[in-house]
């Protein structure tokens, strides 16, 4: 008897598209180099808990995830009902790598853009379009409403009591301004003069990190670590970032010293693997 044949919807098949999409935004975000204090294929960075090994076991941990939140964008999902989906994925992701924190930044962000390009497909025409803002208008107001208490202990609730920051649910609410207005921009600018993926990568990290209260820089060095960083990628910026000639150097020496102060930006990491999303998504979509 033939097996039966796999019956696969349209619908089904644009959500396994987004999380190919995560997957791979995942997967270039840590391939690409050098990225100043983060682990890489080329060292651990500022970690010495985790490695690329590590990264990839996170990786794999999380593919499906992305599927099941498009889909549940597409049923018009509740932030609550995102949020537990959410929460499943983060548990498998801690599985995967003996408790270490890899990805919980990414699982948040990722998984809520992932359920916005679900929600765009249901318009089929332009799905790509305006992802960021989707989440913005469609669970701000909520992701904003989820109680924080005295008892929450994550790092960000400790940076956030001690010096007032922002963090994660903050740039989802607001549509990730970070990434709409500093990384798209950056990474547009050296695809279009012909330089490869990973030097656009990096160039939008550059990007991120000049923009971004990174609640990972803050908790582990201070207004002082996240000033120090802010400037040095600004000032790298400034000079042309990774259309110099020498900007993979300079973004070595970066490296360097961030891994000599152990710093780790940890936040603009996953909202690099956010903008890379964002632009694969886009080109499938279309
Ligand atoms: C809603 C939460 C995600 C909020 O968590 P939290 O209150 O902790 O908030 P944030 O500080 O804002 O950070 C959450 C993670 O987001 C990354 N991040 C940090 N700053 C920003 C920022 N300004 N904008 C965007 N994203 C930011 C960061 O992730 C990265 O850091 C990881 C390592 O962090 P850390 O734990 O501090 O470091 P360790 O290695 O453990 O310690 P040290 O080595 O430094 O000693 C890292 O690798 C990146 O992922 C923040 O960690 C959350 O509470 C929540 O509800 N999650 C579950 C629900 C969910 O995901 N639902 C799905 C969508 S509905
Ligand atoms: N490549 C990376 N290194 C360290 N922390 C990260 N968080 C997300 N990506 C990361």
């Amino acid at each position: 008897m033939n097996a039966p044949a796999l019956v696969t919807s349209p619908a089904t098949e644009r959500f396994r598209v987004i999380d190919r999409c995560a997957i791979n935004a995942l997967l270039d975000e840590l391939a690409c180099y050098p990225k100043p204090g983060l682990v890489s294929f080329v060292d651990s960075g500022s970690h010495d808990d985790m490695s690329a090994a590590t990264f990839l076991r996170s990786i794999e941990a999380l593919r499906g995830y992305f599927a099941q939140m498009a889909a549940a964008g597409a049923d018009d999902a509740s932030f609550r009902e995102l949020n537990v989906i959410g929460r499943t994925a983060e548990a498998r992701m801690f599985d995967a790598t003996g408790g270490r924190n890899t990805h919980r930044g990414a699982v948040f962000s990722l998984g809520l853009l992932a359920g916005a390009a679900g929600r765009r497909t249901r318009t089929q025409k332009g799905a790509g379009s305006g992802v960021c803002e989707v989440v913005g208008r469609r669970w701000g107001e909520e992701i904003l409403a989820v109680a924080r208490t005295a008892k929450d202990t994550s790092h960000g609730d400790l940076v956030r009591r001690r010096y007032g920051a922002n963090g994660a649910r903050d740039q989802a609410a607001a549509g990730f301004p970070t990434v709409r207005e500093h990384a798209l921009p950056a990474y547009r600018q050296v695809r279009e003069q012909a330089s490869n993926p990973s030097a656009a990568a990096v160039h939008a990290l550059f990007a991120i990190m000049a923009a971004l209260e990174d609640n990972n820089l803050l908790y582990r060095a201070g207004p002082e670590g996240l000033d120090y960083a802010r400037t040095a990628a600004s000032g790298f910026l400034s000079r042309g970032g990774m259309i110099q000639k020498d900007g993979h150097a300079q973004a070595d020496a970066i490296h360097r010293r961030f891994v000599a102060y152990n710093l780790s930006p940890g936040g603009a990491a996953d909202l690099l693997a956010a903008t890379l999303f964002v632009v694969a998504w886009e080109q499938e979509a279309f």
